[in-house]
């Protein structure tokens, strides 16, 4: 059922830009325009704007959940009359899910960098899922070369190990690291978290709820383990179109490295280049979002719905 024909039956609040914006009330802009500059890396057009009309109310109601959940961990840590870890803390892990190009690296970077600016100043860490896929060679040998970002090229099992010991106040705990620039896991290196205060983990996959298990055995979703999450959505055309221009940007600069995965990407014209991204997205990415990330959609707290310019149009925020 689309949830837009009848809001009264929806599991969500529904926001337009300009009342989403107003719930920002007097939060400052903790970011100068220089921090912004830098987050924007590959992005050049994420704007001021969009920072304080919709990823700071985002940030203020994160606040409050993060400040009610410590809260209610320290209530039960009293009754119970101990703590689970020394500290007496458990990180909050936020999701991030959506379609490949539809933001969720950029997203998930300004949401770091406002979330640590908190007046508390907590500890904010940012892994990502691909660095949970099976490297190329396992891949290639099972036949899942197009398969990339499904959720049989990832390691699930150690994805739920990962969230496991983070849970666990383990420190540090290390998530595997992925290269864009390689197409591939890095053997030797970690991404090393150490007990933060808040967690994001972004990727794909964040929402699926995988295969029933064969042996009967139950296992935990990687959404589970999060205390909130958020997915960022667009119509298929839009999404189509940032991964055919990210490619193309991409082609001009990190493509053009003999050492890039990509390198005879770069000696395309520019409208073969344009063709083989088409190519790619509608034999991997496209299936991928139709098949298993649309339909984790409404698994999310937190819808943002972004339009054709990458300006966040609707939110639509789970009742309670
Ligand atoms: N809020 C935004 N404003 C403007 N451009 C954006 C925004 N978010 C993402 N983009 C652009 O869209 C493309 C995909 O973004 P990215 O964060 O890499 O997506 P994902 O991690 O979902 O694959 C990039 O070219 C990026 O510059
Ligand atoms: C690496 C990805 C699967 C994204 O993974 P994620 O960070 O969302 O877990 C994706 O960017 C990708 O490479 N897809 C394969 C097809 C392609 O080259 O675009």
């Amino acid at each position: 059922m689309d949830q837009r024909l009848d809001p009264g039956l929806s599991p969500y609040r529904h926001f337009g830009r300009q009342a989403w914006a107003q719930l920002r009330e007097d939060t400052p802009m903790p970011l100068r325009q220089e921090e912004i500059a830098r987050l924007q890396g590959l992005n050049d057009l994420l704007s001021l704007r969009e920072v304080e009309e919709i990823y700071l109310p985002l940030s203020r109601l994160l606040s409050l959940y993060v400040g009610a959940t410590q809260k209610l961990f320290r209530a039960m840590s009293h009754f119970l009359d101990h703590h689970s870890n020394d500290e007496g803390k458990m990180p909050y892990i936020i999701g991030v899910a959506g379609s490949v190009a539809v933001g969720k690296s950029t997203t998930a970077r300004v949401l770091e960098a406002l979330l640590a600016r908190w007046p508390n100043t907590p500890k904010v860490s940012l892994v990502t899922t691909d660095g949970f896929l099976l490297p190329n060679a396992v891949l290639e040998r099972e036949g899942l070369m197009e398969k990339k970002g499904f959720p049989e090229s990832y390691d699930l099992s150690l994805l739920l190990r990962f969230l496991t010991d983070i849970k666990a106040g383990r420190r540090p705990v290390k998530a595997p690291l992925y290269s864009h620039f390689f197409y591939d896991v890095m053997p030797d290196q970690v991404v090393e978290v150490d007990r933060p205060d808040i967690l994001i983990v972004e990727g794909l996959n964040v929402l699926q709820t995988g295969r029933p298990p064969r042996d009967g055995k139950a296992i935990p979703f990687v959404s589970d383990f999060f205390d909130f999450s958020v997915y960022i959505d667009a119509e298929e055309d839009v999404l189509e179109h940032w991964y055919v221009q990210r490619f193309m940007r991409l082609r001009e600069t990190a493509f053009k490295d003999p050492l890039s995965y990509f390198h005879r990407y770069s000696k395309l014209s520019e409208e073969e280049a344009r063709e083989t991204a088409l190519s790619i997205w509608h034999r991997i990415n496209l299936p991928n979002l139709r098949e298993n990330i649309l339909p984790t959609r409404q698994r999310a707290d937190l819808i943002l719905r972004k339009s054709g310019d990458h300006e966040v149009e609707e939110v639509q925020l789970r009742k309670l």
